[in-house]
């Protein structure tokens, strides 16, 4: 081969490989990229342990059931997935039913919005997102609502990013995130005009503990929502498909057992709330909240393609190869829970903490 057709063909490879890398690997949102996949606060060398080390709470149940144990189990998994979800989702973790005619980022951020507009917020309000990840729900709704925001994760790599991206979107000024445990938050009682949760609260092993602690900051008289992860009344226990797709959904989304969509209400009752409103957000004429999961197929093969050669040449960690599989395997078990109607992501709960508290009679 002369020296031309040698340069030409390292060009074209070359050029390839950078399209491959750096143009398909964004996601729809741009912010990551396939190149800059870490394990979040856990140094490169520690990835795969760390990974070993979310499997094995689930060798030991009895563990994630205890709430001393779990922001470890769930700091851990937001360490391993953070960068990936930015990479092929965005900056929202949750899902939103379809919209004909809008995309995926306005389907979300009306998602959003829907949430501060139940709970009444003024301009100059202060509110509380409980579980923020790295803040795409708490960007929408502050420039929606004009809202002051304050989020709360455990895990202190989402808090980096956050507000990172709150800079860049200019709206440090309205958002401020905090890092630590929705289970003991470090705010006073009855110190927020209103709070909402979006796919958060699912994650903590009690739900009277995260309502207890939400009830107890806000101010009497004000509302809070949130959208829980829930078996539907088809979930059958004695379908050993449908315990398949819940125990895969659970592994692959560190959940200590999903709740029955029953035990929503109850739980707020238990703690002194008083139920507005509750709607399963999935249920027609709302379109499926899955196909976006679906369609994303072929992007997933792609992108672990992508992974996987990046781990071999000691770009990305060598164990966000098995992270990815993971996540493979679960956007295939949440299609199966959506697609048999068994599994909600969005049961709508609307609470109130009552003006005066119930005399104690
Ligand atoms: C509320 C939670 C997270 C919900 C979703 C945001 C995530 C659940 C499953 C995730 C994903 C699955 C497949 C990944 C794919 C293989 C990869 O190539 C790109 C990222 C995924 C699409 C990833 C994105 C986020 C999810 C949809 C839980 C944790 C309570
Ligand atoms: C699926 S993400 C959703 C994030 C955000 N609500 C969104 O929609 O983009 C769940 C979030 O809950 C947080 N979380 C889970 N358990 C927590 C706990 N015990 N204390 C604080 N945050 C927690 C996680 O760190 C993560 O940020």
């Amino acid at each position: 081969m002369d020296s031309l057709s040698l340069f030409c063909t390292g060009a074209l490879l070359a050029g390839g490989l950078y399209w491959f890398v750096c143009v398909l690997g964004p996601a729809e949102q741009k912010g990551k990229r396939a190149v800059d996949l870490s394990g979040g606060s856990i140094s490169a060398e520690k990835v795969r342990d760390n990974y070993k080390q979310y499997w094995s709470f689930f060798r030991r149940p009895k563990e994630i059931e205890t709430a001393e144990k779990v922001p470890d189990f769930v700091d851990t998994f937001y360490n391993l997935v953070t960068d990936i979800y930015e990479w092929g989702w965005g900056q929202s973790f949750h899902f939103s039913p379809s919209i004909p005619g809008k995309s995926h980022r306005d389907a979300t951020r009306l998602h959003e919005e829907m949430a501060v507009d139940l709970i009444d917020v003024k301009p100059g309000d202060r509110i509380l997102d409980v579980g923020c990840g790295v803040g795409g729900p708490m960007r929408a709704i502050a420039a929606h609502s004009q809202a002051k925001v304050v989020g709360i994760t455990i895990n202190d790599y989402q808090v980096n990013r956050a507000r990172m991206h709150n800079k860049k979107a200019g709206l440090d000024s309205l958002c401020e995130v905090v890092c630590g445990n929705f289970l003991e938050m470090p705010f006073q009682d009855n110190s927020f005009d209103g709070a909402y949760s979006i796919e958060a609260t699912c994650h903590a092993p009690k739900l009277e503990d995260v309502y207890a602690e939400v009830f107890r900051v806000l101010k009497p008289g004000s509302l809070y929502v949130s959208y829980e992860w829930v078996t539907t009344e088809k979930y059958r226990a004695d379908n050993p498909e449908h315990v398949e797709v819940i125990q895969g959904i659970e592994r692959g989304d560190a959940l200590p057992g999903l709740r029955s969509y029953s035990d929503i209400a109850e739980a707020a009752k238990k703690v002194g709330f008083e139920v507005v409103k509750e709607k399963d957000l999935a249920k027609p004429p709302s379109l499926p909240w899955w196909t976006r999961l679906k369609m994303g197929r072929i992007a997933y093969w792609r992108n672990h393609v992508l992974v996987i050669v990046l781990a071999a040449i000691g770009i990305a960690p060598k164990g966000t190869v098995d992270v990815h599989d993971m996540l493979f395997k679960t956007a295939d078990y949440l299609t199966r829970g959506g697609d048999s109607g068994i599994f909600s992501p969005m049961h709508m709960i609307l609470l109130r903490k009552p003006k005066e508290a119930p005399s104690k009679s």
